[in-house]
C-alpha cells in the first residue's frame, strides 16, 4: 500500500455500506454501516456491549467476513482479497497482547515477520527495535514467556507484534480492558508516543469513554445494530453530544473530561531549578533561592528525576545524594491533565514533575495550570469547528437519500443518524 504522505504511513479505510447478519440473528449486527476513516487517524469505537463495535472491527480484517458491502483500504477494494494477506498487512491487538504462552517474547513478535519470509538477522533487529520502541529493553525480555511478564508488559509485546511487518493499519480490541488503572495510562501515554513516530491508521474499540476521548482524533458512537449516534471530534462529542443518548453515554463530568482533551505538552510548564547529584547542597539552595522556587529537582545523569528536595530538606543536607524517591509525583507530556491531577492528588502533592522522552526532565505541573486549562478548554471547545470523516448507516433509508445527505454534508459532515433522519423525515 503507498504512502499517502511522508509522514503518515498508515492507510485509509472506507466501510461502504458494511452489514453483517449473523445466521439465525433476526437483527443485523451491523446495519449498512459507512464509515470513513482518514490515513493516519486514531478511531475509537464506543457505545453499549453487544452494539456491534467488535463485529464491526473484526469486518476490517475479515476475521468476520461482511454479508454484504465493501471494505476498501487506500483505495482498494479488499473485500474479496484472500484473508490471511490481508491481515498479515493489518496489526491486530486484543486484550491482554493474546501471546501465545509456550513462545518466547521474540518469538511473538516475529509470527508475521516469519510467514513473510524475513531472514533470521533482519528478524532479530525489528525484534529489538521494536521492543525498544515499547520500552522493554530487548537484553531482558527478548527470551522471556509471556509468563514472567505482567500485564502492561505483556500488552506491550502485543502491540509490539502487531507492529512486526510495519503494517499500515492497526486494529485494537479493547487492548488495555485487563491491566490496571496507572498501567492502563502509561499504556496509553505510551501508543500516542509511538503513534507520534509511527503515524498508522488505529481503530480501536473501547468501553471507557475517557479512554476514546484521551486516544481519539475521531470518535464512532455506536448504539445497537452498529447504528452511528455520532462520529465527531472528542471535543464536539463533550461540547455538543448529538442526542441524549450521546449524552448518557459520556456520563456526569463532561466538563472535567475537558481535562482530559489537554495534554500536558499542551500547557507551559513552570522551570524548576535542577541539581545533581554530588553538588553542594548549599550551592543548590542559593540557587532555588535566587530564583524564588520551593524547590530543586535532583536529575541523575540520564536527565532523569530521582526526587525533590525542598529548601529545608536543602538547608539540613551537605551533598545532593542519588537516593530515589519513588512517590515523587511524576507524569509523562502525554499524559492528559486528568492524569496529572489524578497523580498529584494520588501524592498530596500541588505539583508533578514532568518527564519526555526516555523519561528524561521536562518541567513542573501545578495545579493551578491545570486550573486555568480547565477554562481554556471549555471555551476552545465551544468554538472548535473543521470537517468530521463521513459516517452513516444506510439501513432502511432510500440510497437516494443518502446521496442527498452526503452531497449536503459535502462528504464531510459531523453526521449523525439524526442528519439522516432529517433527510428521511423532514421536519
Ligand atoms: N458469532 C456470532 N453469532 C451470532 N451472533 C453474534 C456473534 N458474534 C456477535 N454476535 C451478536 O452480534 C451483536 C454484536 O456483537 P459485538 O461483539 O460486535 O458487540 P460489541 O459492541 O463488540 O459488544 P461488547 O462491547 O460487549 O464487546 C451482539 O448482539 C452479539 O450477541
Amino acid at each position: 500500500m503507498s504512502e499517502t504522505t511522508d509522514a503518515i504511513t498508515g492507510a485509509s479505510i472506507l466501510l461502504d455500506e458494511v452489514t453483517k447478519q449473523y445466521p439465525g440473528q433476526t437483527r443485523p449486527a451491523v446495519g449498512g454501516l459507512t464509515l470513513e476513516i482518514p490515513a493516519g487517524s486514531i478511531v475509537m469505537f464506543v457505545g453499549p456491549s453487544g452494539c456491534g463495535k467488535t463485529t464491526t472491527l473484526k469486518m476490517i480484517n475479515r476475521l468476520i467476513e461482511p454479508s454484504s458491502g465493501k471494505i476498501v483500504i487506500n483505495g482498494e477494494d479488499v473485500t474479496k482479497m484472500d484473508g490471511d494477506t490481508l491481515r498479515r498487512r493489518i496489526g491486530y491487538v486484543i486484550q491482554a497482547g493474546g501471546l501465545f504462552p509456550h513462545m518466547t517474547v521474540a518469538a511473538n513478535i516475529a509470527i508475521v515477520p516469519k510467514m513473510l519470509g524475513w531472514d533470521k538477522a533482519k528478524i532479530a533487529a525489528r525484534v529489538d527495535e521494536l521492543l525498544e520502541l515499547v520500552s522493554l529493553d530487548p537484553s531482558i525480555y527478548r527470551d522471556r514467556y509471556p509468563k514472567e511478564l505482567s500485564g502492561g508488559q505483556q500488552q506491550r509485546v502485543g502491540v509490539a507484534r502487531a507492529l512486526a511487518a510495519d503494517p499500515p493499519v492497526l486494529l485494537m480490541d479493547e487492548p488495555f480492558g485487563a491491566v490496571d488503572p496507572i498501567t492502563r495510562q502509561r499504556l496509553q501515554d505510551e501508543l500516542l508516543n509511538i503513534q507520534s513516530e509511527v503515524q498508522k491508521t488505529i481503530v480501536m474499540v473501547t468501553h471507557d469513554f475517557d479512554e476514546a476521548v484521551k486516544l481519539g482524533d475521531w470518535i464512532a458512537v455506536f448504539d445497537e445494530g452498529a447504528q452511528l449516534v455520532q462520529y465527531d471530534s472528542p471535543e464536539r462529542v463533550l461540547a455538543n453530544p448529538a442526542n441524549e443518548f450521546v449524552e448518557n453515554f459520556i456520563g456526569s463530568g463532561a466538563g472535567l473530561k475537558q481535562l482530559t482533551l489537554t495534554r500536558v505538552n499542551q500547557v507551559k510548564l513552570n522551570e524548576a531549578v535542577t541539581a545533581l547529584p554530588g553538588e553542594l547542597a548549599s550551592d543548590v539552595l542559593s540557587r532555588v533561592q535566587g530564583a524564588g522556587q520551593p524547590l530543586a529537582v535532583v536529575l541523575d545523569k540520564r536527565r532523569r528525576p530521582v526526587r525533590r528536595l525542598t529548601r529545608r530538606q536543602l538547608s539540613r543536607l551537605q551533598i545532593v545524594d542519588d537516593t530515589i524517591d519513588e512517590s515523587m509525583p511524576v507524569v509523562g507530556d502525554q499524559a492528559t491533565l486528568n492524569d496529572a491531577l489524578d497523580t498529584m492528588l494520588v501524592a498530596s502533592s500541588e505539583t508533578a514533575v514532568v518527564t519526555g522522552r526516555r523519561d528524561a526532565f521536562l518541567g513542573v505541573i501545578n495545579v493551578q495550570t491545570i486550573m486555568e486549562a480547565i477554562s481554556a478548554a471549555n471555551a476552545a471547545a465551544a468554538e472548535a469547528e473543521g470537517d468530521a470523516p463521513v459516517g452513516l448507516n444506510s439501513g432502511a433509508i432510500p440510497a437516494i437519500a443518502i446521496e442527498g445527505a452526503l452531497a449536503a454534508n459535502g462528504h464531510d459532515g459531523g453526521n449523525t443518524s439524526e442528519d439522516l433522519q432529517d433527510v428521511e423525515e423532514p421536519r
